[in-house]
């Protein structure tokens, strides 16, 4: 059963872009015999990540923990800086923090994978200081596509939804950020052994 319950008051399917309904012949996706028991925290993928780094000063420092199958949760809250509107979270924030919860998704799956496209519904209005229960769940595997949904409910697990995402990420080889990433950081964390311990985690074929 899905841990991503949908919300508000239309069918999700009915509204989201064509290329996020999964194909006829995908399969359902299989959580990897290594990946973190639920409960377990998941940890950042890359300290300097605005969405989980430790590091990142300005960062949502999510922090995601297993869920059953390939699912997680995670909690954000809504800071000052976070604002749009007065007193309100900026949208751009609010689908970063979906957008994070979908990526932590590989550590289940152990691929490496990136957004490829976020569809997002702002269900209701955030206020600074709410904390967002965040619950993401892969849904479909298609070659390369893994389609996954989101939600972010608002002060509890069970509390009013505020969020929803369908997403289709794509499984890249390491070399993707290699090849396209900024020689002083890629240079920095591949001389980091935490960081491409962190990197391999992902690889189910390293
Ligand atoms: C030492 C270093 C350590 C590094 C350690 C890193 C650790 C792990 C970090 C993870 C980080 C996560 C962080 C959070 C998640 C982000 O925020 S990720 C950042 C945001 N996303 C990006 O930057 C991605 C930018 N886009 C791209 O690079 C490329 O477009 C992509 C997505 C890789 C796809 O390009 P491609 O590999 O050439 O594949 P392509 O053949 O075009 O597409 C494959 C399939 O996907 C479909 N597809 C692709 N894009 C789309 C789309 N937008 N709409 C619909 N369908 C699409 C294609 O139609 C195709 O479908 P089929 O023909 O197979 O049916």
């Amino acid at each position: 059963m899905s841990t991503v319950p949908s919300g508000g008051n239309r069918p999700r399917s009915a509204a989201r872009s064509p290329a996020l309904t999964p194909p006829a012949d995908a399969i359902a996706p299989v959580r990897h015999p290594d990946a973190p028991a639920p409960g377990e925290l998941l940890g950042s993928h890359y300290a300097h990540c605005f969405g989980c780094g430790d590091e990142q000063p300005h960062g949502l420092h999510l922090q995601a923990r297993a869920g059953e199958g390939v699912s997680i949760t995670a909690e954000f809250t809504v800071r000052p800086s976070h604002q749009g509107a007065p007193g309100l979270a900026h949208g751009g924030v609010l689908a970063t923090a979906l957008d994070e919860s979908l990526g932590a998704l590989s550590w289940l799956l152990r691929v490496v994978a990136v957004t490829g496209k976020l569809e997002t519904d702002f269900v209701r209005p955030v206020p600074v200081d709410s904390v967002l229960f965040l619950a993401a769940e892969a849904t479909a595997v298609s070659g390369r596509k893994i389609f996954c949904s989101a939600t972010g409910r608002l002060g509890s697990p069970e509390g009013p939804l505020a969020l929803r995402a369908d997403a289709l990420f794509v499984e890249v080889k390491v070399d993707h950020f290699i090849d396209n990433g900024r020689p002083e950081e890629i240079r920095a964390a591949m001389a980091d052994p935490d960081q491409v311990r962190r990197a391999r985690a992902f690889e189910v074929n390293p």
